[in-house]
């Protein structure tokens, strides 16, 4: 399940009822830094059973303390792999957004903000800075976090060297749309990517993410572990990216129409119907299994 922030925006239940759901459905499910649930009850709600990877918006350098706390809280809280992501370091033009005026970090509620507002640090250096708690000033605190996640810095490939002096668990970078970048990701010693436009969310007239993933495959594929995103809406789009190389595929948009209209059986119904359809698409086109070498292989004989 992909990383997708503030989801108490679509269901009161939030992340903690989507990670319950991941559990049960042996789903891994990947905690945003934008989420409107600590990462430690998140962790609770996904259980001992569940796998849980931790997606970090990355904080511009000179906030290092910052992102070693996040990072340590999280391989703490049992999340095993760490996504970053590289396509929003700012937020995109979303002009719907705007017409609403909306800024979920920024609602009177401070519902995107979770993991600063339950940071020791965060809290510590915003007790320094203003002389006073968060809760008494929650607006200005919800704005400084999210300048702090969303810097409007990027970060350069030598920075990569600081998450893995930090994190000792595979690292994903997320948001890979060329070949070029996919061959620096392996050359600074990732494990794996997510050939991703963010769901079309950021680049306007971007890639599109299914046409660059063979490219990437075809470059990168036996050296790193290649997730794909963006536009999957069924059983047989994943039997396609798989087939097209990807070794797994993440889901964004779906589970959360599943969790706006059932909560944590909503979630649960839509990551059923996806795997399901997934197997009786195979069975249908004769394919015995989602391996790659069942996928790949040439059937037009
Ligand atoms: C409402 C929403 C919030 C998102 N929040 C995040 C986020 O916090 N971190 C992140 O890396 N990606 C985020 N994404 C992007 C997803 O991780 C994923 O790349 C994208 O949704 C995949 O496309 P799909 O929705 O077509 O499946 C978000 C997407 C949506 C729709």
């Amino acid at each position: 399940m992909a990383p997708v922030g503030v989801q108490r925006i679509f269901n009161p239940d939030g992340e903690v009822a989507a990670a319950k759901a991941a559990s049960t459905e042996c789903i891994p499910y990947i905690l945003s830094t934008a989420s409107s649930t600590s990462l430690e009850d998140v962790a609770t709600a996904n259980g001992d059973g569940g796998q849980r990877w931790y997606q970090l918006y990355w904080p511009a350098r000179d906030k290092d303390d910052i992102t070693i706390s996040l990072l340590t809280r999280a391989k703490k809280a049992g999340y095993t792999t760490l996504f970053v992501t590289l396509d929003t370091y700012l937020l995109g033009w979303r002009p719907s957004d705007m017409d609403n005026g909306y800024n979920p970090f920024l609602r009177a509620d401070q519902i995107g903000v979770a993991l600063g507002f339950s940071d020791p640090l965060y809290r510590k250096q915003f007790k320094q800075s203003h002389g006073k708690e968060i809760e008494e000033d929650m607006s200005a605190a919800a704005f400084e976090w999210m300048r702090t996640i969303f810097s409007g810095t990027s970060h350069s490939w030598e920075d990569i060297a600081f998450l893995k002096e930090h994190w000792d668990g595979p690292i994903v970078l997320k948001g890979i749309q060329t070949v070029a970048d996919a061959k620096k990701c392996v050359d600074v010693g990732v494990q794996g990517i997510v050939v991703s436009n963010h769901g079309g969310r950021q680049q306007d007239g971007g890639n599109s993410s299914l046409g660059m993933l063979p490219h990437i495959v075809d470059a990168v594929g036996d050296e790193l572990t290649i997730f794909f995103d963006s536009g999957v809406r069924s059983g047989s789009d994943i039997a396609k990216a798989l087939a097209l190389g990807a070794d797994c595929v993440l889901i964004g948009r779906p589970y959360i129409y599943g969790l706006t209209l059932g909560g944590e059986a909503g979630v649960s119904h839509v990551l059923k119907s996806l795997t399901g359809e997934l197997e009786l698409t195979l069975h249908i086109a004769g394919i015995p299994s989602a391996r790659k070498k069942d996928l790949n292989s040439d059937r037009s004989d």
